[in-house]
């Protein structure tokens, strides 16, 4: 069966279809990992999106049942070269093709990634369709310039009610579930933390009468902007107990203490996004997945200090606060399969805790 991509600005792309035989709309993306399809598809921050890998093979591992960042995929369809039929690896249970047929995902293959990227490069994220090849392209083009992008994506992806994974050490996390990928949960818990999950509209009373010992801020889908009601809970949070924030939860912390945000032309998506850490001038590399960032210029006059800077386009890929004990990155510390040379955050977290809780002493 063909299918084809047809973008807001009147282009299109026709290829073969692959996943489910549904037309879906959403803000086309691209990444550049080699590697970790599953776990973006899975990736809640990718709500909506169709995302464009472009390493030209895909799923050549298969996908299994180990792997999933969130039970169930997030992404509004996915655009490959080549998309592997014979996939090969101990752990597969299914093709691709089959996981996205059995998710509802659209999919499309056999197209020009690289010149989709060109385009997202130059013109920056666009909004999008996947449909049949007998569309009409010029009504779907102006259906297109109509839609508008949804703001409600936090609140489609954050658990509805908290729950509990016991810990070994007796520290308490509380983990505020603005759409967390499991690598967070599970490299909280690999450092014996116990981790409380709560949802994103959590009132700061609620999340401190549990008593906790450190919060952490989670990724999330959308614009930091949507979900401006949270942020005086934030803010009172992170006055009282050591705070880290990963990405959305990263941006959250930056306009809960006065700093702003803004959209880039296409994001930073992919695994080896170079990063300095301006105190040693060590630059790791790091997986990455937004497209909002924090507006250097709005950190003066706050009590934010740059920590960490992109390598590639100088943006600010870390904070932390003049005196209080806590700090955010942009970029993914947790992410699976990899770079994991940003691990070490979270061991960061784990002593800013114990040294609160006088356990450890600075
Ligand atoms: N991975 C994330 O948490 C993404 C944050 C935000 N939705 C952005 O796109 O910038």
């Amino acid at each position: 069966m063909r299918r084809k991509l047809i973008l807001e600005n009147g282009e299109t792309f026709t290829g073969k279809a692959i996943g489910a035989a549904i037309e879906q709309t959403g803000e086309v993306v691209f990444n550049t990992s080699m590697t970790g399809y599953q776990e973006i598809l899975t990736d809640p921050s990718y709500k909506g999106q169709i995302v464009t890998m472009t390493y030209p093979l895909i799923g050549n591992y298969g996908v299994n049942r180990d792997d999933f960042e969130s039970i169930y995929p997030n992404v509004n369809g996915v655009i490959v070269k080549e998309a592997a039929e014979g996939p090969s690896h101990f752990r597969k249970e299914k093709t691709l093709d089959e996981w996205l047929k059995q998710t509802n995902i659209p999919g499309l293959c056999g197209i020009d990634t690289r010149k989709l990227t060109k385009i997202i490069r130059t013109f920056g994220t666009l909004k999008g369709r996947l449909c049949d090849i007998e569309q009409d392209t010029l009504k779907v083009v102006e259906e297109l310039k109509k839609t508008e992008l949804p703001r409600d994506q936090v609140a489609s992806v954050s658990t509805k009610s908290q729950f509990w994974h016991p810990g070994t050490n007796n520290n308490r996390v509380v983990l505020i579930d603005y759409g967390a990928k499991k690598g967070i949960v599970k490299d909280l818990l690999s450092r014996g933390f116990e981790v409380i999950v709560v949802p994103y509209d959590t009132p700061a009373e609620s999340i401190l009468s549990l008593s906790p010992d450190g919060v952490m801020l989670s990724n999330g889908p959308g614009n930091p902007e949507d979900i401006s009601h949270v942020l005086p809970h934030i803010k009172q949070v992170a006055e009282t107990v050591p705070t880290f924030g990963i990405c959305l939860g990263h941006q959250l912390l930056a306009l809960a203490f006065g700093a702003e945000t803004e959209k880039m032309t296409f994001g930073h998506r992919g695994a080896n996004h170079p990063v300095k850490h301006l105190d040693s001038g060590r630059v790791s590399i790091t997986s990455q997945n937004h497209s909002y960032t924090v507006s250097e210029h709005s950190l003066e006059g706050t009590p934010l200090q740059v920590t960490h800077r992109n390598v590639n386009d100088g943006s600010v890929e870390g904070l932390r606060h003049n005196t209080l004990p806590f700090f955010s990155v942009q970029y993914h510390p947790e992410a699976s399969p990899g770079p994991e040379d940003s691990k070490q955050l979270f061991d960061h977290f784990h002593t800013m805790v114990e040294q609160k809780r006088g356990i450890i002493h600075a």
